[in-house]
């Protein structure tokens, strides 16, 4: 679920009458698993966003419309710069070849119910950045 909102005045959405002052609360959760918009819908398949453009109204990870995430563009490239960081500084494993379990925990940031755990050893770049900013070059 999305962040509730309150109607502000009586309004009509999808063929219902919403009076003023109601809360509202927006599904993402089934929105983003809808079978008549995705194919293999409750596949984890991220390559299904590659080079294409989705209607805001099939995806809202951040919300829609004038409520939606003032913080999206920041958010969007941290995420990608923190994972890039993470590839880059470090050399990582896994501690089994048991397939990983992506079943849902409880809570509103649906976490993974089984914590996912890897192992990680910092690379040689490391210490040519730790060097380099402890020399201030
Ligand atoms: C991956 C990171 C993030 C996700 C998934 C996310 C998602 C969301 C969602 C779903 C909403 C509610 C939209 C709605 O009510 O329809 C929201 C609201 C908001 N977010 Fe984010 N957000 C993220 C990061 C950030 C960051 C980095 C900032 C600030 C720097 C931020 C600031 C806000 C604020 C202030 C609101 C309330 C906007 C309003 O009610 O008018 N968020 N966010």
């Amino acid at each position: 679920m999305l962040v509730p909102h309150e109607s502000s005045a009586d309004c009509k959405n999808g063929g219902y009458n919403i009076p003023r002052g109601t809360i509202l609360l927006v599904n993402a959760w089934a929105i983003h698993r809808n079978p008549n918009v995705w194919d293999d819908s409750t596949s984890f398949k991220p390559e299904r966003f590659e080079g294409v453009e989705v209607e805001p109204s099939k995806l809202m990870p951040f919300g829609m419309g004038r409520r939606s995430c003032p913080g999206s563009g920041l958010a969007q490239r941290v995420v990608g710069l923190t994972l890039g960081s993470l590839i880059q500084s470090f050399d990582w494993k896994r501690i089994s070849e048991e397939e990983i379990d992506l079943a849902e925990g409880k809570g509103a940031t649906i976490p993974k119910a089984k914590p996912l755990e890897a192992m990680c050893k910092a690379r040689n770049i490391i210490d040519v950045v730790v060097l380099e900013s402890a020399l201030n070059v």
